[in-house]
């Protein structure tokens, strides 16, 4: 499933100003103010920066899948797409280096990121599993004027639980970037996602997840369970 759909990225009607999808999915997490006023957590004082790997993407027509005996929760974020080879690049520069949005769901283990906190360990396999990212199609960088001003929702079975604007993140947009590629090389077709806002919750089977991003695109996914 993962190369085909790594195939499907790559074509025309996916990312579709790119040659290829980008070797990176790079996450921040706790950038939103209103997730860290719910979990009572300070913001933080740098960005926090995971990776997920590419064979955790999904495109609309694909089901999310969660193991049965473990929690995994739905996050709506903004993707930035990465349009342009760049390394150690100033906040004022960085949005030069967009090339396009997308809708993103970062799927979230939490049964895994409990485990990978008890033993001190990384949090990679609450953060990468086949499904973990369900993407939109490709929203052409033009169509969006600021992105530190995108309205987000997402409804679990008709139900509103997360709305917010991209305003209310920590760190810019800008500022992500350019803080990632202090550390790593970001290559075309790398995929930033930028951080959930308030309203996180679980998913279980059967579960019909609903998102949206301004009045540019919406996706829906369903769940469904899969052995442990
Ligand atoms: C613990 C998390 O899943 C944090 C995260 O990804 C976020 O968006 O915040
Ligand atoms: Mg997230």
């Amino acid at each position: 499933m993962a190369s085909s759909l790594v195939s499907k990225m790559a074509s025309r009607a996916h990312l579709s100003n790119f040659s290829e999808v980008g070797r990176k999915i790079v996450g921040a997490a706790l950038n939103y103010k209103s997730l860290a006023h719910d979990l009572k957590v300070p913001h933080p004082a740098k960005p926090i920066i995971f990776l997920k790997a590419t064979s955790s993407y999904i495109n609309v027509g694909q089901v999310i899948e969660v193991p049965k005996a473990e929690t995994v929760n739905y996050e709506v974020e903004l993707g930035v797409v990465i349009g342009k080879k760049c390394k150690r690049i100033s906040e004022a520069n960085a949005l030069d280096y967009i090339g396009g949005y997308c809708l993103a769901l970062d799927m979230t283990n939490v049964t895994q990121i409990g485990n990978a906190k008890k033993m001190s360990a990384p949090w990679d396999l609450g953060k990468t599993f086949d499904t973990a990212c369900p993407v939109s199609k490709f929203i052409p960088k033009e169509s969006i004027k600021n992105p530190d001003d995108v309205k987000l929702w997402l409804k679990l079975n008709g139900n509103v639980k997360q709305e917010e604007s991209t305003s209310d993140m920590i760190f810019s947009t800008s500022q992500l970037i350019s803080y990632v590629s202090q550390f790593m090389t970001l290559e075309p077709g790398d995929l930033l996602l930028t951080g959930s806002p308030s309203g996180v919750g679980p998913v279980r089977p059967n579960d019909v997840l609903e998102c949206g991003l301004n009045d540019l695109v919406t996706m829906t996914f369903s769940v469904r369970a899969v052995e442990s």
